[in-house]
């Protein structure tokens, strides 16, 4: 046998070189680079194997590892899972810091390299430097924290584990069913260890993701429930847009007049003008969405997890009439809420099953047209909301008062309303840049109002919903979408949870743009913790003789070295908007928005939360009755 003696982290750095996908008969490496924040765990063994064979793979010092690793999942998120970055991070501290992001790319089915270091296999200098100790095992690590989190897990303690656990790795994150966070943690000692590794390991490899076919019978029985269907309505989830079914999900749509409900995951797969796209459903959904989900007997999900907040999934449908019928890769997910499942490939089901369709026409009519034109009306007012000091009615009514609300004018010195804003600025960007968000009002908005024009420039991580997603993805964004503009849409409390990799895209020139919404608080937590009957508690920043914060954002940014712009009206906003565009470096326009000009909700939608069962306080009681009373027509799981 040929051998080649290299040590272990010098072995995995030219394996992942050879590692390549091939999609749709198209072929490509599939590791593009790797984030870097070196410390005694991995400067010696990852840093010095990287230094002397870098090959291809894009270097990138990260700020932060959650942060770093954020922009790797935006990446992968936004290059449709068909490219990855790796991330290596010292032990303790530095692998724990990956804990959320870990979480992160599961909860959305990305894949991610990670690759933390690990306490010695030898034990020799136990307690290594950051080392935690349990009495009860010597052999836990803080890397065990991340096995919850990865969809595939493993700890190297000998050099020649790497070959089948790093096949393992790939073979998970290029499985469209099973894709999230492979996580491969190596002893630090071990990474500098060499073994002769039989050079057959490091030949070319291809994985192929292939789109999986329906059976004979999973369309048969998807045609006949269409076929007896009046009011069919296809959810587009997540898997819908990594299959790339824009074009299958346009004709469907049309031919058989079945209206298109969107998820996060799923929205811009296809575009909001489609005629039949009637936005977001769920909790942040649509009025359009949520009033044809309402009337379905037949709910087509296509690559969806289902979640409950963003498709209402256990309380909008009326479970007594309704049937469902899933497709999806993933069994697990096929089998939610009792479906006829198919386990395949969301477009090349589609274009088996239109043909069979043949002849049907769905009762929906010209019913689709009109829900839209009731919903644009809405999205028309909400694009000219106006403050007033007198008699402001805001969109999340009830809380504030008045003065409660010019008290925020002033102290912001601003009246720009959330939902004007936004609108202002979907008007102003280039049709073809992309947007990010994750958590916060935002979100909401961005699902009921923001229109994408161009497939897949609306990501949103909402699968987990982490604060501190928004600026580092947006990093992993530009590294995907070089030509484009990216935009960050961030509030002020995810913007102040983390935004190091703002700087990373400062220090190798990767432009970004952020667009923070300062509402000087935690507005959308304030909004649930008052819509159900609790006073306003520590969501509002607040000093201690309750002044509101204000924070010269722009000042940070500037300090950074970035350009920045503050904008208090739309004119302001619109100018400022043009002229990022004209910037090569990374720009923040910080917006002063005013606290309950976010959007409501619209009937039909509901979210289960944790109301308390006793309370004092009256609307908490009221909540509570609300809740059982919603519950009893609820699905039970
Ligand atoms: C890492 C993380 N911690 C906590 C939360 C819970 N959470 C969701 S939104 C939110 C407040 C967001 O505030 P901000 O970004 O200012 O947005 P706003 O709601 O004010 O628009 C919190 C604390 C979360 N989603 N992620
Ligand atoms: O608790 C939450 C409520 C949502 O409104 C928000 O978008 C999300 O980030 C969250 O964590
Ligand atoms: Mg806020």
């Amino acid at each position: 046998m040929e051998t080649i003696r290299l040590t272990t982290a010098q072995a995995l750095i030219k394996f992942i070189q050879q590692q390549y996908v091939s999609i749709d008969g198209e072929e490509h490496p599939f590791v593009e680079g790797i984030f870097n924040i070196f410390g005694h765990g991995n400067v010696l063994g990852f840093g010095e194997a990287l230094e002397q064979n870098p090959g291809n793979l894009k270097i990138i010092q990260g700020k932060n590892e959650q942060g770093m690793a954020h922009a790797a999942i935006a990446y992968s998120k936004q290059m449709l899972r068909k490219k990855i970055y790796a991330i290596t991070t010292s032990s303790g501290p530095g692998s724990a810091n990956l804990a959320t992001a870990a979480g992160t790319a599961l909860a959305n089915n990305i894949p991610i390299l990670l690759l933390p270091a690990d306490t010695y296999a030898t034990r020799q200098p136990d307690p290594v430097l950051q080392q935690v100790e349990q009495e009860h095992s010597i052999a836990i690590t803080t890397n065990d924290a991340l096995q919850p989190l990865s969809r595939y897990w493993d700890r190297i303690t000998r050099p020649e584990q790497l070959m089948s656990s790093l096949i393992r790795a790939f073979e998970v994150m290029t499985d469209p069913a099973k894709s999230g966070p492979a996580t491969v943690c190596i002893s630090q000692d071990i990474e500098g260890e060499a073994f002769d590794y039989d050079v057959k390991f490091f030949e070319k490899r291809v994985h192929y993701i292939d789109r999986r076919l329906p059976n004979q019978r999973e369309l048969d029985g998807a045609t006949d429930l269409i076929k007896t269907s009046k009011k069919p309505v296809i959810v587009v989830g997540g898997g819908a847009k990594y299959s790339e079914a824009r074009e299958v999900l346009i004709e469907i749509s049309e031919r058989y007049d079945i209206p298109l409900v969107e998820t996060q995951a799923g929205k811009s797969a296809v575009e909001s003008s489609f005629k039949n796209n009637l936005g977001g459903l769920g909790i942040t959904g649509t009025l359009a969405a949520n009033k044809a989900a309402q009337q379905a007997d037949l709910i087509i999900g296509i690559g969806t997890r289902f979640t409950d907040f963003a498709t209402s999934s256990k309380t909008i449908f009326n479970f007594e009439t309704t049937k469902f019928l899933n497709i999806n890769v993933s069994r697990m997910q096929a089998y939610k809420l009792d479906a006829f499942p198919i386990v395949a490939d969301a477009k090349s089901t589609l274009e088996a099953l239109i043909p069979m369709l043949e002849g049907y026409k769905s009762e929906f009519g010209n019913s689709i047209t009109e829900l839209k034109e009731e919903w644009l009306v809405e999205r028309d007012r909400l694009s000219k909301i106006t403050f007033n000091r007198e008699n402001f009615n805001p969109e999340i009514k009830n809380h504030f008062s008045q003065e409660v609300l010019n008290e925020y004018a002033d102290a912001l010195n601003t009246e720009l309303p959330q939902t004007t804003a936004l609108l202002a600025i979907n008007e102003t960007i280039d049709p073809d840049s992309v947007i990010i968000c994750a958590a916060g009002s935002l979100p909401g908005d961005l699902q009921r109002l923001w229109h994408a024009e161009v497939p897949n420039t609306y990501h949103l991580e909402y699968g987990y919903s982490c604060m501190g997603y928004e600026v580092s993805g947006t990093l992993g964004l530009k590294l995907a979408e070089p030509d484009k503009e990216v935009y960050t849409i961030v509030g002020d409390g995810s913007f102040l949870m983390l935004h190091s990799e703002f700087i990373t895209s400062l220090q190798y020139n990767k432009k970004i743009n952020v667009l923070l919404f300062d509402n000087s608080g935690y507005g959308c937590i304030n909004n649930l913790q008052m819509d159900f009957g609790n006073g306003s508690y520590f969501c509002e920043f607040r000093t201690d003789d309750n002044q509101i914060l204000n924070i010269d954002y722009a000042k940070v940014a500037e300090g950074y070295g970035a350009k920045a712009y503050r904008a208090n009206t739309v004119e302001e906003l619109k100018a400022a908007l043009e002229d990022a565009k004209k910037q090569d470096r990374s720009t923040l326009i910080e917006m002063k928005v005013l606290p309950k000009t976010m959007t409501d909700g619209y009937d039909g939608s509901w979210w289960n939360l944790g109301v308390p069962e006793v309370s004092n306080q009256e609307g908490v009681q009221k909540s509570y009755e609300f809740k059982k009373q919603k519950l009893q027509n609820a699905k039970q799981y």
